[in-house]
């Protein structure tokens, strides 16, 4: 009964979502954990909306609280008082619903199973028939540029690779939303500008909308249509800058003067939030 209950709204929400509605909206949402040492204040008033097909970024300094919205978004943690929608449903609802693949900061693949069977493994959990499953894993490697890996362990595989392996785990159930946790963090430029163009590419021709957590000027500018500045203690938004580039950007235009006047004001931004520690 509850499974049925779930499912009617899931049908009611995506009929929402085609006809507009926000993928996420998140209204005076504040945080508060409990600790210890006394209460943390890791959201404070934070209002929000991703459209379907935007590619938004979080940025600011350690502690902002980007992983906890995410997390709030995931249904990982509950809010302290305000309130979030996701395709029109409850955090836990669209978890429950598969709404959305979530890509971890360290690539926490299983060491015992090949790359094809942990990007499986969602599906195995799902009850899809092994030879879907077989397909499925096929087509997101292929999708990750990890076509002829499919045998290999992790170990086996450079951090870089193992990153994108867990991102076609995430793509792996078809979720329209992608939250994206610093997946890139750990690795070099030159690794990370090479995956931030695959990044683009996958954002472009499977039309998903992308929720990206970052510390790196450069990346959010480069990734996003949206870029939320967070700024700490308590964790909020001080600016939310839209970014209009061609969806087809390529990294050439990290020189251009239009480039370098968004990542001023990311920049300016970050500044700011940081004044209010003073
Ligand atoms: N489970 C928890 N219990 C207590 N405090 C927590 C918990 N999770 C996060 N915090 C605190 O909440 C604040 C926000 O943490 P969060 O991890 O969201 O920041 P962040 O911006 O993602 O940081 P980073 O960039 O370092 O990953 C921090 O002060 C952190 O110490």
């Amino acid at each position: 009964m509850q499974v049925e209950g779930v499912d009617r709204k899931l049908g009611a929400a995506r009929e929402r979502t085609a006809a507009g509605e926000p993928v996420i909206a998140v209204e005076d949402l504040s945080l508060t954990f409990d600790t210890g040492d006394g209460p943390v204040y890791a959201l404070s008033k934070v209002n929000l909306t991703v459209n379907e097909g935007d590619f938004v970024s979080f940025i600011g300094p350690s502690g902002c609280g980007k992983t906890t919205l995410l997390r709030v978004i995931a249904d990982l943690e509950r809010q302290t008082s305000g309130s979030i929608k996701v395709n029109g449903l409850t955090p836990e609802q669209a978890r429950l619903g598969r709404h959305y693949g979530y890509v971890f900061q360290a690539p926490a693949l299983y060491p015992w199973r090949t790359i094809e069977r942990n990007v499986m493994l969602p599906l195995e959990v799902m009850g899809f028939p092994a030879a879907e499953r077989r397909e499925r894993a096929a087509r997101n490697l292929e999708l990750v540029n990890l076509k002829g890996f499919e045998k290999k362990f992790p170990w086996q595989l450079s951090g870089g690779m193992q990153q994108r392996a867990s991102i076609a785990r995430a793509l792996s159930f078809d979720p329209k939303l992608m939250l994206m946790d610093e997946p890139f963090g750990a690795l070099d430029e030159i690794v990370r500008d090479k995956l931030n163009d695959q990044l683009l590419h996958l954002w472009r021709t499977t039309r998903k909308t992308v929720v990206f957590v970052t510390h790196s000027i450069p990346e959010a500018v480069y990734l996003s249509t949206k870029i939320v500045v967070m700024s700490p203690r308590p964790g909020r938004i001080i600016d939310i800058i839209d970014c209009d580039f061609p969806r087809d950007r390529t990294l050439d235009i990290r020189e251009t003067p239009e480039f370098l006047e968004v990542a001023h004001r990311v920049r300016d931004g970050l500044r700011a939030g940081h004044s209010y520690d003073d």
